[in-house]
C-alpha cells in the first residue's frame, strides 16, 4: 500500500465548475485523455473528444453523457499523423465554436516500430509533437480571444533520456522506437516553454505535465512493457489517477504565475537540461514551423 500511494500520489482538489467554458482534449478515447475529459464534463464544460477514431469516440462520448448528465460532449475526427486531418478538424472547429478556453494536448504514441505519417514525419515527433504544434499553432486565435485560456502538454518522465537531434528529426539516419518516444516527449516540454515565452502578457498560459506511470493502452507497441505494466498493474497510477496533474493545471486558480512550468504529481516538477535550453527550444520551434509551412516569426 505504501508503494502504491507513493506512486499514485497527486489530486486535483481545485473546485473550479465549467460552465459556459469549451475545452478541447486530443486521444479522449481511452487512458488519460478519457478520464481528463470525463471530469472536464462532470464541471460542465463543453467537451470535444478529439479522436482518431470517431466510433470509439463517439462510445465515450455516450458514456461520459450518462455518467456526467452534460450532453455538451461531442466527438470530432483529428488524426495527429495527418496535417489535412488537423486543419480539417481546426477549421470546422473555428467555424462552430465561438470560444476555446482548455486545449489538452494530451494523445500519443509509444515505442511503435518505424513509420511515417502522411506527411512523411517520424511517427513519434509527428504524433506527439508536430501535430500538436500544428493544433494548437490553429487554435491559438481562438485561445487569445476566450483569455483567460490554458494549454496543456502532457509529456513524460522520459524526456530526460530524450535530445533534439536537429540532424535526425525525423529518425532516417538511426532510430530507436523507445528513444523516439523520449525524444517526442522532450519536444513537448521544449513547445510548452517556447510557446509561453511567446505568450507572454496575452492571458493564455500552458503548461507540461508528466502524469505518472499509468496503466493505459500506451505500452501497446511493445511486448516487453506490456509486460512491466501488467506485473506492477497494481502499483501504477489508474487513468483516473494520471488524469489529476493534467487537471490540476487546466483548473487550478492562480497557476498563471507559474506559464511554461512542467508538472508532475500536481507540483512543479524538475526538467532535464536541455529541457531547459531556450537555444534548442527556439531552433526546435522554427523547425516545427519550417516542416509544416507555417511562416516563422
Ligand atoms: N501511460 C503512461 O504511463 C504515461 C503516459 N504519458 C502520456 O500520456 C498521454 C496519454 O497516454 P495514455 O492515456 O497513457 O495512452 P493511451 O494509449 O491509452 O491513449 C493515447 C491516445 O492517443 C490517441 N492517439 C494516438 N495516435 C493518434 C493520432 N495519430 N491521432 C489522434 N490520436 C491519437 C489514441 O487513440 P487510439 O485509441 O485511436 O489509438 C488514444 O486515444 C500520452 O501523451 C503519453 O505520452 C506520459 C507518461 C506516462
Ligand atoms: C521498474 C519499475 C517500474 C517501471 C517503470 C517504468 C518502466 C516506467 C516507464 C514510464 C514510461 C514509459 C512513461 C511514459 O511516458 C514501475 C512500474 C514504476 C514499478 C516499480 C518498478
Amino acid at each position: 500500500p505504501q508503494i502504491r500511494k507513493m506512486l499514485s500520489s497527486g489530486v486535483c482538489t481545485s473546485t473550479v465548475q465549467l460552465p459556459g467554458k469549451v475545452a478541447v482534449v486530443t486521444g479522449a478515447n481511452t487512458g488519460i485523455g478519457k478520464e481528463t475529459a470525463k471530469e472536464l464534463a462532470q464541471r460542465g464544460a463543453r467537451v470535444y473528444l478529439a479522436c482518431r477514431d470517431v466510433q470509439k469516440g463517439e462510445l465515450v462520448a455516450r458514456e461520459i453523457q450518462i455518467m456526467t448528465g452534460n450532453q455538451q460532449v461531442l466527438v470530432r475526427k483529428l488524426d495527429l499523423a495527418d496535417t489535412k486531418s488537423i486543419r480539417a478538424f481546426a477549421k470546422d472547429f473555428l467555424a462552430e465554436e465561438k470560444h476555446l478556453h482548455i486545449l489538452i494536448n494530451n494523445a500519443g504514441v509509444m515505442m511503435c516500430p518505424y513509420s511515417k505519417t502522411a506527411d512523411g514525419f517520424e511517427m513519434h515527433i509527428g504524433v506527439n509533437h508536430l501535430g500538436h504544434f500544428l493544433l494548437t499553432h490553429l487554435l491559438l486565435e481562438k485561445l487569445k480571444e476566450s483569455a483567460p485560456s490554458r494549454v496543456v502538454n502532457v509529456s513524460s518522465l522520459a524526456h530526460h533520456l530524450g535530445r533534439i537531434h536537429f540532424h535526425n528529426l525525423q529518425g532516417e539516419k538511426f532510430y530507436h522506437a523507445g528513444l523516439a518516444y523520449c525524444h517526442s516527449k522532450l519536444a513537448n516540454i521544449l513547445f510548452t516553454q517556447e510557446l509561453a515565452r511567446r505568450l507572454k502578457g496575452s492571458g493564455v498560459t500552458t503548461y507540461s505535465v508528466h502524469p505518472g506511470t499509468v496503466n493505459s493502452e500506451l505500452v501497446r507497441h511493445s511486448y516487453l512493457m506490456r509486460w512491466i505494466w501488467w506485473l506492477f498493474s497494481f502499483f501504477i497510477k489508474t487513468p483516473q489517477q494520471g488524469a489529476q496533474t493534467s487537471l490540476y493545471c487546466a483548473l487550478t486558480e492562480g497557476l498563471e504565475v507559474l506559464n511554461g512550468n512542467h508538472f508532475s504529481d500536481c507540483h512543479v516538477a524538475w526538467v532535464s537540461a536541455q529541457a531547459r535550453n531556450e537555444t534548442v527550444a527556439r531552433r526546435l520551434w522554427d523547425v516545427s514551423c519550417d516542416l509544416l509551412g507555417i511562416p516563422v516569426d
